[in-house]
């Protein structure tokens, strides 16, 4: 009897909560045979341990079929990265069954929904505001808008909409969350607690196709995706799977960043995709007597959009927190009499426009 042999014996038996096989979700461990002897390890959630003896006879009743008469199993209570371990083998099976990327009806060119990639060099720079405040200034100027948040090591769309509740399943569908107007669907969704995801090689490259083939979007004009900051798995992608999106890049103006920028914009051009242009965030601060003041430096924003051959769209200043948000449940939309707000309304205003010319 080999240990192959024994997991084959038992992999019908499912666990209760995820009505998927025990072995599958890595919840038998440890397994040894010996002659007509068998030991193994069982996790099981806390809140399942009267379930113990239940699961003794099944994996008992299964094994006795391939010759074994005396099994021993040892329980042990499920830690919290093993529940994540799980919670990304069950996302995982759904990326493995979803039809390639290609055969979205989302991404086909026909759809009618323009793509956009929002990407940085680096982290912190604004990535997130710029999704959630372009999308809202689109959804202000009566177009159908989604966001897909892909940044998922940094995955904060959810909050910064004041999301709080999941997605819903329909049928076999998720229906994505809406807030603001925009629907959202976020990687933050998909993990448990604030734990970091523990994405797999081929999880996070198929992550994408799950998001675009198993929401339940419906008619959408605009999808936004907040990639996470570098140039990872995960833009590229996006670069490589979604032949019609375009991409704009967010930067400080400190005078070294767009070295770092260019890089995320360089994988752009590479894989022919056109880049909208460069916004440039944290550009100054106004203070009260009206004076700039430009703490972050200056003139990254214009050289990143000249190192790509693109256009500087925007220079969007710091906000200070006493003018921030007229809803503070929606902490990162700038408030509707704003600079920032302004300037990312008359972005929006562009891009609709240059859809139409
Ligand atoms: N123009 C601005 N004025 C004031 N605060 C801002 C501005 N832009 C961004 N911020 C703040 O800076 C922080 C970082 O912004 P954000 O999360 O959008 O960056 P990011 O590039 O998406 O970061 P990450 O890669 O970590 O997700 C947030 O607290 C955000 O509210």
């Amino acid at each position: 009897m080999t240990k192959d042999e024994l997991v084959a014996a038992i992999a019908h038996i499912k666990d209760d909560e995820h009505r998927l096989p025990l072995t599958e979700l890595g919840l038998i461990r440890d397994i040894t045979t010996h002659k007509d002897y068998a030991a193994m390890t069982l996790l099981l959630a806390p809140d399942a341990a009267s379930r113990e003896e239940e699961y003794k006879e099944q994996i008992t009743q299964a094994v006795k079929k391939t010759g074994i008469t005396d099994v021993h199993i040892r329980f042990k209570a499920i830690s919290n990265e093993e529940k994540n371990d799980i919670i990304a083998i069950k996302l995982n099976k759904s990326v493995r069954r979803a039809p390639t990327l290609m055969s979205s009806p989302l991404v086909a060119g026909d759809s009618g929904v323009t793509f956009i990639a929002v990407a940085s060099g680096k982290g912190g720079v604004g990535k997130s505001t710029v999704t959630v405040n372009l999308a809202a200034a689109l959804a202000k100027q009566g177009k159908r808008v989604g966001i897909i948040d892909a940044d998922i090591y940094g995955y904060s769309i959810p909050n910064m909409l004041g999301i709080k509740e999941l997605p819903q399943k329909q049928g076999n569908r998720i229906v994505p969350v809406e807030s603001q107007g925009i629907k959202v669907i976020s990687t933050g969704f998909f993990v448990q607690g604030n734990k970091p995801v523990v994405w797999r090689g081929p999880m996070l490259g198929k992550m994408l196709g799950t998001f675009l083939n198993e929401v339940e979007w419906g008619p959408l004009d605009y999808m936004i995706l907040d990639l996470p900051p570098g140039t990872g798995d995960v833009a590229l992608d996006v670069h490589n799977r979604i032949p019609n999106c375009a991409e704009i890049l967010v930067t400080t103006p400190h005078g070294t960043a767009h070295h770092v920028a260019a890089r995320a914009g360089e994988m752009a051009i590479q894989t022919n995709h056109p880049i909208l242009g460069v916004i440039e965030n944290m550009s100054y601060f106004t203070d009260p007597a009206g004076e700039r003041h430009y703490l972050f430096g200056r003139g990254g924003g214009q050289k990143l959009a000249e190192q790509l051959n693109t256009k500087l769209l925007a220079e969007v200043p710091i906000q200070s927190m006493d003018v921030s948000g007229d809803d503070s449940s929606i902490p990162a939309l700038f408030s509707e009499n704003s600079v920032q707000w302004h300037i990312f309304t008359e972005l929006a205003k562009n891009i609709i426009q240059t859809q139409k010319d």
